[in-house]
């Protein structure tokens, strides 16, 4: 990888611009906290696969292999650009009201529940897909994003064969530097409504809990030692999460290997997972493509290195409208009224970026 030249936001919208002009891939992403912009640009339209070992790039993963590829980005122009300021996005605009659409998805979650409490089905997370209407650019969309979440990692993909994605996911699937990494257990949903993080029902912890099990249990079936650290409150935009971090050692094969274990976790798929993962294919009306897959940088602090997000809070760009994908777990408890309003809520992340116009 050619190492990131710096360049102002103006010469790199130009150079996208070029690069969009001939369907080229690319990948733009800001880092969690990071105020820096760096944009990956293939030359060609070539998917190189992710093999991992010594490559470098950027991976973009589906939920569900089978439906779509797993892309690779080869980097072969590489830049960093400071995230221009200004245009974050007020935060008083509400997903439009859709009784249709919340009777389907109370409806689903019945069924849910209906499964999961006779059979040994223990938890589901199902999704909605919507499409709106929408002629802004992806830049200015990512913008938006980067500058109203800046704890989020934001990003947008462009490739021919998955179209362009974006988002801003408060989840990180894993984190390695060659020899130590962590991944997160991050679930349980509520609304924020100031700085105070609120009180999490059973219902909530043991919804998160199993996906720091399943994490503990994937990484002791790969022999590594989890290091389980204590659960707490996560903010991310308008939402708090209830997250346990969870670290490791190892080398960078076995790394490389528990990516694979572990996705889809339950944070985006159920328990148990195959079950979990007929019941979403079989019962949701739309195919979820990239939204719950992963996506990030491979390669950039050494060999084998890399940090990886769950694409969650994401949206797929079409001519003239975006699909907005969110979903949420069920579990016995489940309330179908309040599964719905959760799923209304996550929308507002992708949904301020589209809807209000910082001007
Ligand atoms: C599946 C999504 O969120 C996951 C991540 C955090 C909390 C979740 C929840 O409370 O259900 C979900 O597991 C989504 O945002 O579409």
């Amino acid at each position: 990888m050619p190492s990131p030249k710096k360049i102002k936001f103006s010469k790199l919208e130009r150079l996208l611009g070029e690069h969009r002009g001939k369907s080229l891939p690319f990948a733009l992403f800001r880092n969690p906290g990071e105020e820096e912009i760096h944009s990956l640009l293939q030359n060609d339209r070539e998917n190189p696969g992710f093999t991992g070992g010594d490559q470098k790039g950027f991976v973009f993963a589906p939920f569900h292999t089978g439906a779509s590829p797993t892309l690779f980005l080869r980097p072969d122009q590489a830049y960093r650009t400071p995230v221009p300021g200004g245009a974050a996005c007020a935060m008083d605009i509400g997903p439009r009201p859709d009784t249709e659409a919340r009777e389907i998805h109370m409806g689903l979650v019945e069924e849910a529940v209906r499964e999961i409490r006779t059979t040994s089905l223990e938890k589901v997370v199902l999704a909605r897909r919507f499409s709106l209407p929408c002629t802004l650019s992806a830049v200015e969309i990512f913008l938006r994003l980067c500058q109203t979440y800046p704890r989020a990692f934001c990003y947008v993909w462009s490739h021919p064969d998955s179209g362009t994605w974006l988002g801003a996911s408060p989840e990180q699937l894993m984190e390695f530097d060659g020899t130590r990494g962590h991944t997160d257990a991050l679930a349980g949903t509520q609304p924020a409504a100031g700085f105070v993080a609120p009180a999490w029902s059973a219902k909530e912890y043991r919804e998160q809990q199993l996906v720091t099990d399943f994490i503990v249990e994937k990484l002791r079936e790969a022999g590594l030692e989890p290091e389980v650290g204590p659960t707490r409150d996560e903010r991310a935009g308008a939402l708090w999460h209830l997250r346990t971090r969870v670290g490791f050692q190892a080398d960078a094969d076995a790394a490389a290997g528990l990516v694979g274990a572990l996705h889809p976790t339950p944070a985006v798929c159920g328990q148990p997972r195959g079950a979990a993962r007929d019941y979403i294919l079989g019962h949701e009306n739309f195919d979820r493509e990239y939204y719950c897959g992963f996506l990030g940088e491979v390669g950039r602090t050494g060999p084998g290195s890399f940090r990886l997000f769950v694409n969650l809070r994401c949206l797929q760009l079409r001519e003239n409208s975006a699909y907005i994908y969110t979903g949420g777990g069920i579990t016995a408890d489940s309330d179908p009224a309040a599964e719905w309003d959760e799923i209304q809520h996550k929308s507002l992340t992708v949904l301020r970026a589209l809807q209000n116009s910082p001007d």
